[in-house]
């Protein structure tokens, strides 16, 4: 599994192998020792699976505030998305700033969100699936959103019209207008 390190420090892109022969091909999606070897201690608890049928759809951005604060490890399924991770930690010196990958089933890439980073994705194909671990499960009382086109984040969609939106992401607060509940402490 090749894994590098992203403009924010945390996130990270990894590429397990896969295996190819006549059929088709094989691949770890997770291995939780391998994880561990990488220095990656994550104790996933949830699989999520979704289902997005326009292109343009966006889901985000995201995250589960403490005490059910959730790692995720993100890959799509089928299909294609940009995913996106914003920093929101309190006091980070990349709060603010994201970081986007074109994730698809034919790159097999996986993005790394932690904790305290919003995590949203734009879809670039019909019908594309995305699947991620999360290390705690669902708690809807601690779900929150900022909304997708916070001109202060200023994500590049690259993307022209308009995207399918749920009603949630679309009431969306800013972060200008949002206390975030994490605190950067100092890791790097
Ligand atoms: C997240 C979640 C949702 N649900 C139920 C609640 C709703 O009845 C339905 C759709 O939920 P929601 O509209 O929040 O789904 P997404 O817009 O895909 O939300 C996700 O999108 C971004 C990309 C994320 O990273 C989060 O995991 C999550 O917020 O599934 C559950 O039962 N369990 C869950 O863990």
């Amino acid at each position: 599994m090749d894994i590098t390190q992203t403009a924010l420090p945390g996130v990270l892109l990894l590429k397990p192998a896969r295996f190819g022969d006549a059929r088709g091909f094989f691949s770890e999606s997770w291995n939780r020792k391998r994880m561990e070897e990488a220095g990656i201690d994550i104790d996933f608890v949830q699989d999520n699976h979704s289902l997005s049928a326009q292109v343009g759809t966006v889901r985000g951005l995201h995250f589960q505030a403490p005490p059910h604060a959730q790692d995720k490890l993100v890959r799509c399924g089928k299909g294609r998305l940009f995913d996106i991770a914003v920093d929101i930690r309190k006091g980070s010196p990349t709060y603010g700033q994201w970081v986007g990958y074109e994730l698809s089933f034919e790159n097999g890439l996986q993005l790394l969100v932690p904790k305290g980073f919003l995590h949203g994705f734009i879809t670039r194909e019909g019908d594309t699936e995305i699947i991620y671990k999360c290390s705690d499960y669902y708690a809807p009382e601690c779900d929150a959103a900022v909304r997708w086109n916070d001109p202060d984040i200023a994500i590049d969609w690259a993307f022209s019209g308009e995207p399918v939106l749920s009603d949630k992401d679309a009431a969306a607060p800013l972060l200008k207008d949002f206390e975030s509940p994490f605190v950067w402490e100092g890791e790097p």
